[in-house]
């Protein structure tokens, strides 16, 4: 599955990208929470993404780029999000947060930044609906793909073969292909979405054909 990243669209014009994301074929998209402490860069939060929820039904894949997700955990909850994604890096004891998110009826996901080894989240896999592999370090969108990362997205493959893993950062159609091939499920795509052309139902489908080149 190829997930739009909303970082790279026309915020003045959300209910339309939504809808033109819709007509190209999206299932979901993926909302990049920043907090100019965890990254060096700062986005939109929940009160942003709660105007958002009544224009679409696209399931909020949201990952918190913070250094305290817990703290404004039931703002993105009663924002209507439905993935909650946060950073092992932020939260090296994730237990309790993991356990508040799928409590609330959400599902609940771990990011690793490229340093960060698999053997950081091995423990918790168990508690996790999802892994999110990030391919650049966090912070910004169009940034190069990072290749040392597939060796990671093998290892929890292997680990795990029912494990849905998405990867995030830079991924164009070679790179889903290669992400694929190594056993990544969800590919979280920005700057290769929201392109210049404007043709969203273009852009998704060069990365569908990437991806389907990796499972080949
Ligand atoms: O989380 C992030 C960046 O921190 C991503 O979700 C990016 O927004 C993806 O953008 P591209 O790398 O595809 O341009
Ligand atoms: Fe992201």
């Amino acid at each position: 599955m190829v997930t739009p990243s909303l970082l790279n669209c026309d915020f003045a014009r959300i209910a339309d990208e939504l809808e033109a994301l819709k007509q190209a074929g999206t299932i979901a998209v993926h909302l990049d929470v920043m907090d100019g402490h965890f990254v060096p860069n700062l986005s939109y939060g929940a009160p942003v993404i709660k105007d958002w929820r009544p224009r679409t039904d696209f399931p909020f894949d949201t990952h918190l780029m913070m250094s305290d997700p817990g703290r404004y955990l039931d703002d993105f909850i009663r924002a209507g999000c439905d993935v909650i994604i946060f950073h092992i890096e932020a939260v090296p004891e994730p237990v309790p947060l993991l356990r508040r998110i799928r409590a609330a009826g959400c599902h609940a996901a771990l990011a690793l930044n490229p340093p960060t080894p698999v053997s950081a989240i091995e423990p918790f896999l168990d508690e996790l609906d999802a892994v999110l592999v990030m391919s650049v370090m966090p912070g910004f969108g169009g940034q190069a793909f990072e290749p040392s990362v597939l060796e990671k997205v093998r290892t929890l493959r292997a680990a795990r073969p029912e494990l849905p893993i998405s990867i995030d950062g830079g991924i164009n159609p070679t790179t889903a292909a290669e992400a694929v091939a190594a056993g990544a499920t969800q590919l979280v795509a920005g700057s290769a979405v929201f392109r210049n052309d404007g043709n969203y139902a273009a852009a998704l489908a060069e990365l569908v054909q990437g991806a389907r080149r990796g499972i080949e």
